[in-house]
């Protein structure tokens, strides 16, 4: 399926410069609106309603379960991790393609840390049952997420009969910042504890696609980390069997 090449380069590298890095030195998010344009950015929402459709979206899951605390009631979203070279998913993977390419060129500019790998992407759908997801930071302990990247899907969201705003609460500053998760809308934000944040209850089907950069050295801290720990628990395992 040709896409029309919505943005250029230049365009992208123009966006990188002037709104992206000025605004995440400053504020720690930035949000772009109009990333592909009506055509594209339909190509991805139609993906995305195919995937729901289809049942390829399941509950999303909580790092530990918390005894007579449902799971929905922390987080509501349904989800699926996709790589984009997924059949069906050839216009998510174009998204997925100009998002690298606009973290590329800020990268170098973000200050001292190397960002060269993503995680893959995670579809996510508030089904409208009144979910959200409770206040939180994506990475609170050096988990190596640098960057959240979020693409929002949701053509004629009203807030005030949908709910569903992404109130993020800047760290020792005294506002919050409510964000519409509008259609063709691309929000990034430091994914550390500088910007805890939750989705406000939604009344209406949310969909939104979200990417984390790594810091490469903080990734690698934490995968030596968690290699360390699994290899102790697995010796304790041993020891007390
Ligand atoms: O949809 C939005 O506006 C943001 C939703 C959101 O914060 N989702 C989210 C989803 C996550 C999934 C796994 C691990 C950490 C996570 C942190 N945040
Ligand atoms: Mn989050």
């Amino acid at each position: 399926m040709p896409f029309i090449e919505h943005i250029s380069y230049s365009d992208l590298e123009r966006l990188a410069l002037q709104r992206l890095v000025p605004a995440l030195l400053s504020h720690g998010f930035c949000y772009v609106d109009g990333l592909l344009g009506e055509l594209a950015g339909s190509a991805v929402l139609d993906q995305v309603v195919e995937m729901h459709n289809s049942g390829q979206l399941q509950d999303g899951r909580l790092a530990g379960s918390i005894p007579g605390v449902s799971r929905r009631s922390i987080r509501g979203d349904k989800i699926a991790w996709v790589s984009g070279s997924e059949r069906g998913c050839e216009a998510i993977s174009f998204l997925l393609n100009l998002i690298d390419r606009l973290i590329s060129v800020c990268a170098s500019r973000l200050g001292d840390k190397a960002i060269q790998e993503r995680s893959k992407a995670m579809v996510a759908c508030y089904p409208g049952n009144g979910a959200g997801y409770v206040k939180h930071v994506d990475n609170p302990n050096h988990d190596g997420r640098h960057l959240t990247c979020i693409y929002y899907l949701n053509k004629n969201w009203n807030p005030k009969e949908h709910g569903g705003v992404l109130r993020i609460f800047p760290e020792s500053k005294p506002y919050v910042v409510d964000i519409k998760p509008l259609f063709d809308r691309l929000l990034v934000f430091w994914s550390d504890r500088r910007n805890p944040h939750e989705v406000q209850p939604s009344y209406a089907t949310r969909y939104a696609i979200t990417v984390w950069y790594f810091d490469s050295e903080e990734r690698a801290q934490a995968k030596k980390r968690f290699r360390a720990l699994t290899a102790s628990t697995e010796q304790k395992g041993c020891s007390s069997s």
